[in-house]
């Protein structure tokens, strides 16, 4: 595995990770996703020759671990897509100081920790292919914040503000950017007042599914120039 450098795809076991790993295989490119779940989709992309690394990031010990495996095996990595995350509520939970740290933890620290631990393998695949990329998955609730997911929105904030520092710190090699979409895909425990709810808050009042999601990330794979900034799926919600 060590002379290839593929696309890092966190959460890559189900719904837009998936999509997503799926679509860069199918564009020619090496696929490394991880999971915390082992779903029915890990031997399907064995099969297609995803390396799947089970990965845990709720611990500073479960990144470390995962940053070793990525260490061990790679030199370079074409792109880093940080899609791992937990959408959880306040209703939820007893300890709100554990939904916080969770939250951070999830979307902020190991993004971080993982950004800084894999500069170098970046900067390999840049000077080898011509380019690099860290895509953030946030959310549009960065800019609106949110009624039950508080934690959540706000710790999807920081992982905004990270595109921020790091298109800075690793310009010119690497293109550092944000994907905010605002509905993507519902859950199965979705019912339909939830989901005629969620439609309405948009412009263009419908469910877009993951591929809206893959195609932006198709996109700043391809650009050459766009860096620091943030693409918004949102359907036109900001102007509701
Ligand atoms: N779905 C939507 O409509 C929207 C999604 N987004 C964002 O888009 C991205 C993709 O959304 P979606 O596909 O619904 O995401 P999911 O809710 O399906 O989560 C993606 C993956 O994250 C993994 N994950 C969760 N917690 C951890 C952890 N502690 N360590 C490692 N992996 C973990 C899960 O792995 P496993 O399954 O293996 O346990 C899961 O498969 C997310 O970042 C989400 O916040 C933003 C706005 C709307
Ligand atoms: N990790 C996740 N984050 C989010 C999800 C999800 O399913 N997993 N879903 C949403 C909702 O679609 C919300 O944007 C509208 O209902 C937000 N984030």
């Amino acid at each position: 595995m060590l002379n290839k450098m593929p696309v890092l795809i966190t959460g890559g076991a189900q719904r837009l990770g998936l999509a997503c790993a799926k679509a860069l295989v199918s564009d020619g490119y090496d696929v490394v996703i991880t999971y915390r779940t082992k779903r029915e989709s890990i031997p399907a992309l064995e099969e297609v020759g995803v390396h799947c690394i089970q990965a845990d990031f709720s611990t500073h010990k479960g990144v470390e671990n995962f940053i070793q495996e990525i260490l061990e095996n790679y030199q370079g990595l074409r792109a880093i897509i940080h899609n791992a995350s937990e959408w959880q509520t306040e209703k939820e939970v007893t300890d709100l100081a554990v939904l916080m740290e969770k939250m951070w933890q999830i979307h902020v620290f190991a993004p971080y920790r993982i950004n800084l631990a894999f500069e170098p393998l970046l900067c390999a695949a840049s000077e080898s292919l011509g380019m690099a990329d860290i895509i953030h998955i946030t959310d549009y609730v960065v800019e609106k914040g949110s009624d039950n997911h508080i934690a959540y929105a706000s710790s999807k904030a920081g992982l905004a503000n990270l595109t921020h520092s790091f298109s800075k710190r690793f310009a010119p090699h690497v293109k550092v950017n944000s994907i905010a979409p605002s509905l993507l895909m519902f859950n199965e425990q979705d019912d339909i007042e939830y989901k005629q709810k969620a439609r309405k808050k948009m412009l263009l009042s419908k469910e877009p599914g993951e591929q809206e999601g893959v195609l932006s990330i198709q996109y700043l794979l391809r650009s050459r120039y766009m860096t620091g900034r943030t693409l918004s799926l949102d359907g036109g919600r900001h102007l509701v």
